[in-house]
This record gives structure tokens, C-alpha cells and sequence, in this order.
């Protein structure tokens, strides 16, 4: 009879028990072009837990209008952040990011495979949870790219774990990291990189902190997004000594008509142009990655319209990417989160099943 459950990979005694870590962000195009943001977008704006629209209404907008007419408006803003070489910017940088911790943690003498993820396009959550049981590993921690936890993204990474522990037999130990929107080596990360701009690019009237966006309805539903964010800005600004009169708050990229968490970042700009703020800094803290929303959005049509409005200089301040602090910063996170499980080298290996195994495949001694 057919198992409902996928196979298992052989079980060996002798191997030893691994760790694992699955470094999951957003997700993005294959390629910068309508037929594959067409997918992509499908699968992304499909998920309940990023639209809570009901079904029976959205799915008529969603496949009769959004999908006819996005992907090549989005493919085309792509195509104006795509790397020649490395693609997407955010797949680069989420790559990057998993081989670096991984090389990190290695150096403190940990031995853990980290796996980078997507959740919506590939590498997909289930393939890269396959590959990691492939590879023997028996727990595994599971670490959004998300400083601030949202409904509409951390848990949505936790709803693709959980359909992939259901088609499996023998689930490996799982460990989530719903937040660490003020852990100190990722506010030290954001304020060394802002530290490192102003010394080469010298200082701006006004630090802008912009996070990715959410409608207002799920703030008031109890999504802690909101005051994370803020609060990250107010541990940021506390670094860096900064005076409340002295940076902004503000939330990016709405998507619909509905009222999503204000201020708005391109309206703010525009309204500082006006009052007569002649050069702003802007850093997007909540994002670990440069990608679309940082590149398109941010440093070049935010930029325009802050020029366009009278303002002088626009300054954008790279994400964290590969930085070393922020590397550190992820490292201690995860280790923080892996505290009990067996890392090392050798010490999770069952020594004894080792020669026993060895003994009846007849290996010498
Ligand atoms: C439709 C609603 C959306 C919600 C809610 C939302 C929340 C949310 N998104 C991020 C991070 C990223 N979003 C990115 C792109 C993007 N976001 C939406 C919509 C919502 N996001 C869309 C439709 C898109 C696709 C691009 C477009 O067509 O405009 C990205 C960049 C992906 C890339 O490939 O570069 C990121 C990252 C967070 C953190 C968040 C809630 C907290
Ligand atoms: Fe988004
Ligand atoms: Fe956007």
C-alpha cells in the first residue's frame, strides 16, 4: 500500500545526529520578466496570511485584474535592481547571508548546516527542509529573515514548515525564531552601518527609518508588528544618540486601497522636502536584505520624489546584507536558539554504532 507520507531517507545508525538552520526570506522572481513575476506574485498575494481577504472575493480581483496587469509593471521595476550576474538582490543577499553564518558558526566550532530559503518562487521552504533531512539532520532551528515578527510573514514561513512536517514520517526536532527586533547585535549591525554612511557621506538633517508596510486592520487585530518596528527605531535612535526631532518613522510600500500603517514613507519625504529639510538619510531597518522594496522603491523613486519636492541631497543606507557586525549579530541569534542541541564536531556522533556498523560491513578495525 502507498504511504501517504514521503520517503524516508535510509536510517543509519552510525551517522551522526546533525544540525540544521534554515535561513527563510520572502521570496522573489525566477527572472525579471511578467511570466515569471506572474507566478510568483500568484503564490505571494494567494496566501491567506498576506491577504485576509475571503477567498470567494479575492480570487476574482486577484486572478481577473491584479494578475492581467502586475507582472509587467513589477517585471519591469525588477529588471532595474536584477544583478547580470547574481540575479535577484534578494536571493543573492539571503544566499550570501546562509553560507557566511554557516562559516561563522563554524569558526565558534559549531557544525551546523544552514540552508538558504524563500517562501514564495525557489528555493522553496519544503525542497530546502528536504535537503537538509538528506543530509542527515534530525533538528533544525527556523530563522526568518524578519527582525520584526508580522502575521502576514513570520508565521506565514511557520504555516510552509508545518504543511512540510505533515507529509512527513519522521519529523526532525523544529525550533522557531518569531522575533529579534531588539536583540543588541542587530540594533549595533543597523547603527554601525549608519555610522559607517555618515562618515564617508557626512550627516543629514533627518535619519528616515523606513519599514516595510501592513494594513492598519491587522494592528488592531493584534499583530505585534507595529511596536516592534517602533521599537527597534527607538533602541536605533538610542544608539545613536539621536533627539526624538532628529529622525522618522515611517512604513513603505502599500499595496490596495485599504489604510495601512502611517506615516507613509514617500507622502513624509515629500512633506520634509516642502517644510524645507534639504537632505535626508534613509535606512529600512526591518528589511536584512537589499531587494526590490529598498533598491526600486527607496533609493530611487523615494529619492525622485524627495529631489522633486525641493529637497537637496538623498542619502539611501544600504541594508545589513553581508556586513560583518550583522553576520555576528545572527549568529549569537541562532546560537541563542540552538542552546541544548548537540553542534560540535564529533560529540553527536554514537561512536559505538560507528565500529559496529563498520564491523559487519567488514571495514578493518
Ligand atoms: C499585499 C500585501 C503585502 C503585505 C501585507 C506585505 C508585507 C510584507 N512584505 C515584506 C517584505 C517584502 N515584500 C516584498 C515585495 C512585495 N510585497 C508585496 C505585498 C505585500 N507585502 C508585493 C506585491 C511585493 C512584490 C513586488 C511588487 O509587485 O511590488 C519584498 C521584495 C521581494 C524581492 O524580490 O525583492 C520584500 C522583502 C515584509 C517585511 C512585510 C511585512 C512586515
Ligand atoms: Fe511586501
Ligand atoms: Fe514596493
Amino acid at each position: 500500500m502507498p504511504s501517504r507520507f514521503a520517503p524516508e531517507p535510509s536510517f543509519r545508525h552510525d551517522q551522526s545526529a546533525r544540525t540544521g538552520i534554515l535561513l527563510c526570506n520572502l521570496g522573489t522572481p525566477a527572472a525579471p520578466t511578467a511570466a515569471a513575476v506572474r507566478p510568483y506574485l500568484a503564490e505571494f498575494l494567494g496566501d491567506d496570511r498576506v491577504v485576509e481577504i475571503p477567498k470567494l472575493a479575492w480570487w476574482p480581483i486577484l486572478h481577473g485584474i491584479i494578475l492581467r496587469t502586475r507582472p509587467a509593471k513589477s517585471a519591469a521595476k525588477y529588471a532595474t535592481v536584477w544583478h547580470e550576474k547574481d540575479g535577484s538582490p534578494l536571493l543573492h543577499w539571503t544566499t550570501r547571508q546562509a553560507t557566511l553564518l554557516r562559516g561563522w558558526l563554524g569558526e565558534r566550532g559549531h557544525n551546523v548546516l544552514v540552508q538558504p530559503a524563500m517562501r514564495y518562487g525557489t528555493p522553496s521552504i519544503a525542497a530546502q527542509l528536504d535537503a537538509l533531512k538528506k543530509d542527515g539532520v534530525t533538528r533544525i532551528l527556523i530563522l526568518p529573515l524578519y527582525p520584526q515578527y508580522s502575521g502576514t510573514t513570520t508565521a506565514s514561513v511557520f504555516d510552509a514548515v508545518y504543511d512540510w512536517a505533515r507529509t512527513q514520517r519522521h519529523i526532525p526536532e523544529l525550533r522557531f525564531v518569531n522575533r529579534y527586533h531588539d536583540d543588541a547585535g542587530y540594533i549595533e549591525a543597523l547603527a554601525q552601518r549608519i555610522e559607517a554612511h555618515w562618515r564617508g557621506h557626512g550627516r543629514g538633517d533627518k535619519l528616515v527609518m523606513s519599514f516595510h508596510g501592513v494594513p492598519e486592520r491587522t494592528l488592531h487585530l493584534g499583530d505585534p508588528y507595529h511596536c516592534e518596528s517602533h521599537k527597534t527605531a527607538r533602541l536605533l535612535a538610542e544608539r545613536l544618540k539621536l533627539a526624538t526631532d532628529q529622525y522618522l518613522v515611517t512604513f513603505q510600500s502599500r499595496f490596495g486601497k485599504a489604510k495601512w500603517l502611517e506615516p507613509y514613507t514617500e507622502p513624509s519625504l515629500i512633506a520634509m522636502a516642502q517644510a524645507g529639510t534639504r537632505r535626508v538619510d534613509v535606512v529600512c531597518p526591518g528589511f536584512t536584505s537589499d531587494c526590490l522594496e529598498t533598491l526600486e522603491e527607496i533609493k530611487q523613486e523615494a529619492r525622485e520624489a524627495f529631489l522633486h519636492a525641493g529637497g537637496q541631497q538623498f542619502e539611501y543606507i544600504d541594508c545589513l546584507n553581508d556586513s560583518a557586525p550583522w553576520i555576528t549579530a545572527l549568529s549569537d541569534i541562532a546560537q541563542q536558539h540552538m542552546q541544548g542541541w548537540p553542534t560540535g564536531r564529533e560529540d553527536d556522533v554514537d561512536l559505538k554504532a560507528r565500529a559496529q556498523h563498520a564491523k559487519a560491513a567488514g571495514a578493518p578495525q
